[in-house]
């Protein structure tokens, strides 16, 4: 069995008497893109912020290469390698596309704004936040305020922010949530791009997007899962199609 980066066991989430996560065991295999899907309520934020450490859970655990994650703080996994994305990588609106990333590398490797700093490591830092707006399709906007930047813009600008820190596994929640025809397409592929070399779990509604991306599929109902596989397997499943009538998202 391929090797899995994050794994849950018996991961569960009640609250005040109601289990919104019950039981759950994933395996998120490294070098997948992998998605959480689901009809509304089915728990798919709960997961998330489980596994990104926003929610402590009632029981159970979550492992990550091996190594037991459950009562670690998100700054800590972090710094191991599992970024959510819009976690630490929030953008400033004042700040232009370009000093957003530099400064998501400068955190990244943990100093403070520094006045003095040497001009050899500013520079440094000018050079690969640049080969990161690059990779995401910002160049021409490197000027450009963060705040005057279109949507779908905005989004490919945090997903650098986010690179900036090499993550070995991106979480991203909805990262095509409120976006045209034209940025789902153009976002999917940049998903695609930064997914090479990492792993990456992302809860998305727009199934087409999930079935052209994604390697694995997990859907959730009533905070368990209902089934796991890829997504040939998992769209012909009579209990996904009946889980999802009346309860998903056509977007
Ligand atoms: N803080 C909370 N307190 C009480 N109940 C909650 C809380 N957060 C979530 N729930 C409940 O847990 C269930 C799962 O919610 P969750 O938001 O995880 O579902 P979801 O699959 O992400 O739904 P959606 O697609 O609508 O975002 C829902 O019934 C919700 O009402």
């Amino acid at each position: 069995m391929p090797e899995a980066i994050i794994e849950t066991r018996g991961l569960t989430k009640n609250f005040r008497g109601f289990t919104a996560i019950n039981n759950i065991s994933i395996r998120i295999e490294s070098g997948t893109i992998h998605a959480l899907i689901g009809a509304n309520g089915a728990g798919k934020t709960t997961c998330f912020n489980l596994l990104t450490k926003f929610l402590e859970p009632s029981a159970g655990s979550i492992l990550y290469q091996g190594r037991d994650i459950t009562r670690l703080k998100p700054d800590q996994v972090a710094r191991l390698g599992m970024v959510r994305s819009f976690q630490i990588s929030a953008v400033f609106g004042h700040l232009s596309a370009l000093e957003n990333v530099k400064l998501a590398l400068q955190r990244q490797r943990g100093e403070s704004y520094d006045f003095w700093a040497s001009h050899h490591r500013l520079d440094h830092h000018r050079e690969r936040a640049m080969a990161l707006l690059v990779d995401v399709g910002l160049e021409p906007w490197a000027d450009t305020a963060a705040a005057e930047l279109p949507y779908g813009r905005k989004r490919a600008l945090e997903l650098a922010t986010t690179l900036a820190l090499e993550p070995e596994v991106m979480l991203l929640d909805e990262p095509l949530a409120g976006m045209g025809t034209e940025d789902v397409g153009r976002t999917a592929e940049l998903i695609r791009r930064v997914a090479e070399g990492r792993s990456v779990l992302m809860v998305e509604h727009n199934l087409g997007v999930v079935a052209e991306l994604c390697d694995r599929i997990t859907v959730l109902a009533r905070g368990e899962v209902l089934v796991e596989g890829d997504y040939a397997t998992v769209s012909r499943d009579p209990r996904v199609i009946e889980s999802y009538i009346g309860g998903a998202r056509h977007d």
